[in-house]
């Protein structure tokens, strides 16, 4: 496939992630221009095309997706539209930038990765920005170099200022704690078989009968154990860490490195107050290496296999939050075009 010189995107979804990715294409990234931006909520997305010269707003996917001017898709409506936007992609061929989730449950995302092998080849990358961030990158290099031995445990906290009015107990897991799945079995290189979840009497801070934080347990089949504490209203800011214990040393990423100041009987810095800060140069880098990548023919970065693997995950932790007990992740073998 050859494309024109510069990569006409079409982005689905124009709230906070789309209009952002938007802004990102038009003015922080090379190689792509954004063609057309959708939305079921036409108005929005002739509100976000404005700012774009020559960019057309439409309000339904498969008449963007139908447009000579589309050449890609960046995929940023909430998870539940993800199947139906990706199948008609299918149909075009288009290549797919697809916002977390792939999917929002292990059934429809098996039918995606189904309908992507009925074409015979890659068309998905999935957007889970934590691969592009260049702490984690320094984090996976030195894992992976083998220098620290085998990893036998990764704690990981993940903390929001506030969520979503809407939020419900379940999202901490299906919409928060993904990330962590996905960056566990990118980091180890291994399979999570197991999730269990615990919940602390709830924090104050958290609307009535959210259960926030929580803390989540996953074993391996490598034979490491992770957690995760996931805290979606700690008001102070966002924070993301992560400390990988080895057999010969720990590494550790996420604890805040910008200017000191010592006034007043204090001393400390600032902490991001949201991901879209703390993740900006990811979403970058995530978006340049989509571009770089379809414009050289090739699909690069999490597949659909890994937002299956996550959503199968996703399944297992919420039946462990609301049966109480361990649960085991069913994973279906994984495809040839995905090895
Ligand atoms: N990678 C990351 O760190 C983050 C990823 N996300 C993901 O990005 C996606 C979008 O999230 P937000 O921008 O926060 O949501 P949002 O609610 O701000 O925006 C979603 C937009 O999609 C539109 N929409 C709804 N159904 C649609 C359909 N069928 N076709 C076209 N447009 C439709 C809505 O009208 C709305 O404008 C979700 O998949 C979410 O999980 C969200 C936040 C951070
Ligand atoms: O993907 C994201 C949100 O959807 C989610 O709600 C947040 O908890 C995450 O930190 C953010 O990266």
């Amino acid at each position: 496939m050859t494309y024109r010189t510069s990569l006409g995107v079409a982005v689905i979804g124009a709230g906070r992630m789309g209009a952002d990715h938007v802004r990102r294409i038009s003015e922080v990234t090379s190689g792509a221009h954004v063609a057309a931006v959708v939305d079921v909520d036409i108005d929005r997305a002739k509100t976000v095309a404005a700012d774009v010269d020559g960019c057309a707003a439409y309000g339904d996917v498969a008449e963007a997706m139908a447009s000579p001017d589309v050449d890609a898709v960046l995929l940023a409506s909430p998870g539940v539209a993800h199947e139906a936007a990706l199948l008609t992609a299918f149909e075009h061929d288009l290549p797919v930038l697809c916002e977390k989730p792939l999917t929002p449950d292990a059934a429809s995302a098996l039918r995606v990765l189904e309908a992507e092998q009925r074409l015979g080849h890659r068309r998905v990358q999935v957007g889970f920005m934590r691969r592009y961030d260049h702490e984690y990158i320094k984090l996976k290099a030195l894992l992976d170099s083998g220098e620290l031995g085998r990893p036998l445990m990764l704690h990981n906290r993940h903390r929001n200022p506030s969520c979503p009015p809407d939020f419900t107990s379940a999202m901490l897991i299906n919409d928060s704690v993904t990330h962590e799945m996905d960056i566990t079995r990118w980091l180890l290189g291994q399979e999570i078989t197991s999730v269990t979840v615990l919940r602390p009497r709830p924090s104050g801070n958290a609307p009535e009968g959210l259960a926030d934080p929580q803390f989540v347990v996953f074993e391996t089949d490598g034979g490491a154990l992770v957690d995760v504490e996931i805290y979606v209203n700690a008001r102070y800011g966002y924070q993301v860490q992560a400390e990988a214990v080895c057999e010969h040393g720990t590494a550790r990423i996420g604890d805040p490195h910008d200017m000191l100041v010592t006034t007043g009987g204090r001393w400390g810095g600032t902490v991001t107050p949201g991901f879209v800060e703390r993740f900006e140069e990811a979403y970058d880098r995530e978006v340049q290496a989509w571009i770089d990548a379809t414009r050289r023919g090739e699909v690069t970065g999490p597949s659909a296999w890994d937002g299956y693997a996550v959503a199968a995950v996703c399944e297992a932790g919420i039946r462990a939050q609301t049966e109480g007990r361990r649960v085991e992740v069913e994973l279906a073998d994984r495809p040839a075009l995905y090895t």
